[in-house]
């Protein structure tokens, strides 16, 4: 049988976690049990994040942040898990049909003052972008962002 090899991870602490990363699409709806592992970035710092009983938690992804030019910035977050308690977390990331060209709206973009800062790519393509790398910060945003020259 042949043996399968997996990339180093980039976060050797978070084996058996989730790395940091932002979401594909739109929003990301979560659910989760009571036992808390889910950390965003802010000012930072990685803060826990404790469930709240009977609540989906909602994430910005980053075509939230492509479609508003950057004014919303997707959520960098990262899960992590203990050896003490089970913990079970469901994410649904929405995005818009497949096909869909995501960029900066156009009223958004309208003078020389403000410039798109993202490229367009079809939703598709990103999903591939995305879900076929290791997760990695923002990286896929950092792919599909405008250089200034
Ligand atoms: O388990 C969690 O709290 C986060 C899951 C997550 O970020 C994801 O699936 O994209
Ligand atoms: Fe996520």
């Amino acid at each position: 049988m042949a043996a399968n090899f997996y990339p180093p991870c980039p976060q050797p602490e978070l084996a058996m976690g989730l790395p940091a990363h932002s979401d594909h699409g739109l929003l990301t709806l979560l659910i989760q049990n009571q036992i808390g592992g889910l950390q965003v970035r802010h000012n930072g710092k990685w803060i826990n994040i404790d469930p709240i009983p009977n609540s989906f938690l909602t994430n910005i992804g980053d075509h939230i942040e492509i479609l508003s030019n950057g004014k919303y910035k997707s959520v960098l977050h990262r899960a992590v898990v203990n050896n003490r308690d089970v913990r079970i977390s469901i994410a649904m990331p929405h995005g818009p049909a497949l096909d869909t060209v995501v960029s900066p709206a156009s009223k958004l973009v309208e003078d020389e003052r403000n410039p798109p800062e993202y490229r367009a790519m079809k939703y598709r393509e990103y999903l591939e972008l995305q879900q076929g790398s290791m997760l990695n910060g923002k990286s896929c945003l950092e792919i599909v962002r405008n250089k200034v020259i």
